[in-house]
C-alpha cells in the first residue's frame, strides 16, 4: 500500500505550491491511471513518489514505511517521461541493473524485448525514442517490482507496441504489486486500467475503481437535464449521468476526466456519497 498524507511540494524557485495537504492511498493489486491537465503537476507527484524529489510537508510510505530506504529502492521501477540513456548496449545495460534488483528475470527481459522487436546488442543512447522508451519499458518490468511508477508510458510509442506494452502490463498485474501510470492518452490504457485518480487544482479530484465508477455512472445518448457531463463523443452528443440500471456501465475515461475537471462538483459530490453507502467498493 502506497500512503500520502498531507503532502505539500514547492520547487525551490517555484513561484506556486503544487499540491496542499494531499491524501491519497494506492492499493496493491490495481492499476492506477494517473490523470491531470498540463502542468497539473503529475511527474512531479511521481517524482514524489519515487524518491527523487522531497516533499516541504507530508509524509509517503510504501508498506508502513517511509520511502527512500534500501528495501524500497529495491522494490521500485520508476520510468521516466523522458531520460539520457548511455553509450552501452541494451544488453549489457540489463547486465549491469539486474543484480540490482533481487527479483529481475533475465528471461522474463529477453521475451519483452522480443515482443518490443527490440535489438538487444544495439547502443542505447542511438536508438530512436520509441525505442528508447520500450528498452527502459522492458528493463523495468523485468525489475518484477512491487511499484511500478511509469510517467507517460504510451507516448512515443507506434500501434503495435501499445498492445504490446497493455498485454504486458495486464500479465504484470498481481495482488502484491501496486503500479501507478501516468497518461493523457486515457484511450491508450482504457481496457487495462483498473483505477482512475485526477489532480486538478493542487488536489486530488476523483479517485475511484473502475468497477465503482462501472457500478455508479453511464453514459447516454438521450438528452437530459440530470447528466454530470455532456459533449461531443464520436460525433453524438452524450451524456454522463447516474448508473440506475444495476448493470455494470462500458465507460470512456477521457470522458468522465472532462466530467471531473469541468468545474462541476456535482460528479465528485454524488461519487462521494456512493461511496459512503457502499465503502467496501469505493476507492
Ligand atoms: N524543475 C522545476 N522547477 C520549477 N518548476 C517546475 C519544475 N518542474 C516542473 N515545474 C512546474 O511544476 C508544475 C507541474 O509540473 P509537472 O511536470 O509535474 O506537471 P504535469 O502534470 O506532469 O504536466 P504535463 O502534463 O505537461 O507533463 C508546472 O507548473 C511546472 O512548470
Amino acid at each position: 500500500m502506497l500512503t500520502i498524507k498531507q503532502l505539500s511540494y514547492r520547487y525551490p524557485k517555484g513561484k506556486k505550491t503544487l499540491y496542499k495537504n494531499l491524501d491519497i492511498t494506492f492499493s496493491p493489486g490495481e492499476i492506477y491511471g494517473l490523470m491531470g491537465q498540463n502542468g497539473e503537476g503529475k511527474t512531479t507527484l511521481l517524482k514524489l513518489v519515487a524518491g527523487l524529489i522531497e516533499p516541504r510537508d507530508g509524509q509517503i510510505t510504501w508498506c508502513g514505511e517511509p520511502i527512500g530506504g534500501r528495501h524500497f529502492l529495491k522494490d521500485l521501477f520508476f520510468l521516466p517521461e523522458e531520460t539520457d540513456l548511455p553509450p552501452l548496449s541494451l544488453q549489457k545495460y540489463m547486465k549491469l541493473l539486474a543484480p540490482l534488483y533481487p527479483k529481475f528475470s533475465i528471461s522474463l527481459f529477453e521475451e519483452i524485448a522480443q515482443k518490443f522487436n527490440l535489438e538487444t546488442n544495439k547502443v542505447m543512447h542511438k536508438m530512436s525514442f520509441g525505442q528508447k522508451k520500450k528498452s527502459l519499458i522492458a528493463l523495468g518490468l523485468a525489475t518484477q517490482c512491487s511499484l511500478m511508477i511509469l510517467d507517460e508510458p504510451t507516448n512515443g510509442l507506434d500501434v503495435q507496441s501499445k498492445a504490446v506494452l497493455r498485454d504486458l502490463l495486464m500479465q504484470m498485474q498481481n495482488p502484491n504489486r501496486t503500479i501507478i501510470i501516468s497518461t493523457h492518452q486515457a484511450r491508450d490504457l482504457q481496457e487495462i486500467i483498473s483505477g482512475l485518480t485526477i489532480l486538478h487544482e493542487n488536489r486530488v479530484v476523483f479517485n475511484h475503481t473502475l468497477s465503482f465508477m462501472q457500478q455508479h455512472l453511464a453514459i447516454s445518448t438521450e438528452t437530459t437535464q440530470e447528466s454530470f457531463h455532456q459533449s461531443q463523443l464520436g460525433g453524438i452528443q452524450q451524456s454522463l449521468i447516474a448508473n440506475t440500471s444495476g448493470q455494470k456501465s462500458h465507460l470512456d475515461l477521457e470522458f468522465i476526466f472532462l466530467a471531473a475537471t469541468n468545474g462541476s462538483q456535482n460528479i465528485q459530490r454524488y461519487l462521494a456519497q456512493q461511496a459512503s453507502q457502499t465503502p467496501s467498493i469505493g476507492v
